[in-house]
């Protein structure tokens, strides 16, 4: 079912997650869960935190090349880890716990990622662009960082402006 997403400045968000244990139907559901979610609110990513729940547990579906977002796309990512990192890549990134917000952030260009899918089989896999990012996007998610964090102290405090603006009009 859809959940609710935690938005910044929830503390919920600053967990740091855990690995995933046991590979059973409660973390099935809950891949399910946050599928619907994040199609639901047109999101791209998602990360088992975002709705409350401190698992090493994400999603990516990226859009394809006609615009469509095939579920056949869909990674789900488990206990992930970066074997490896290099390059420099910076793109405008927004968040579905900042809604309405889209900064550039600097990140690796490519990686070589270690992660287990829903059945607990291991996979080792290289990724570049839109994706290398999203998944490191959605990996500090895991360690409580959001990208707004990674932010110039200027860019911060305009953020922070706009942000405080936007709540007090109650959004
Ligand atoms: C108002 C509002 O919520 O705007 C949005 C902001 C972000 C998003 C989704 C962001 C998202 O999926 N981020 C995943 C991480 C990521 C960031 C950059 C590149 C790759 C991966 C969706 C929004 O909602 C709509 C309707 O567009
Ligand atoms: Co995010």
């Amino acid at each position: 079912m859809i959940r609710e997403i935690l938005v910044y400045p929830n503390k919920i968000l600053r967990e740091i997650s855990r690995d995933v244990i046991h590979f059973d139907l409660s973390l099935h559901e809950l891949l399910d869960d946050m599928y619907e979610t994040m199609v639901a609110k047109e999101g791209i990513g998602l990360a088992a935190i975002q709705i409350g729940v401190p698992l090493n547990v994400l999603l990516i579906n990226l859009v394809d090349e006609q615009g469509l977002q095939k579920k056949e796309n869909l990674y789900e990512i488990i206990n992930p880890l970066i074997v490896e990192k290099d390059g420099s890549t910076v793109y405008q990134e927004g968040c579905l716990s900042v809604p309405g917000y889209y900064d550039e952030v600097t990140r690796a260009e490519h990686i070589k990622l270690r992660f287990h899918d829903r059945m607990g089989v291991m996979h080792e896999e290289e990724f570049s662009e839109l994706m290398a990012i999203a998944v490191q996007h959605e990996m500090d998610h895991l360690k409580g960082h959001l990208f707004i964090e990674k932010l110039s102290y200027l860019k911060r405090k305009k953020f922070e402006k706009e942000w405080k603006k936007k709540y007090k009009a109650g959004k």
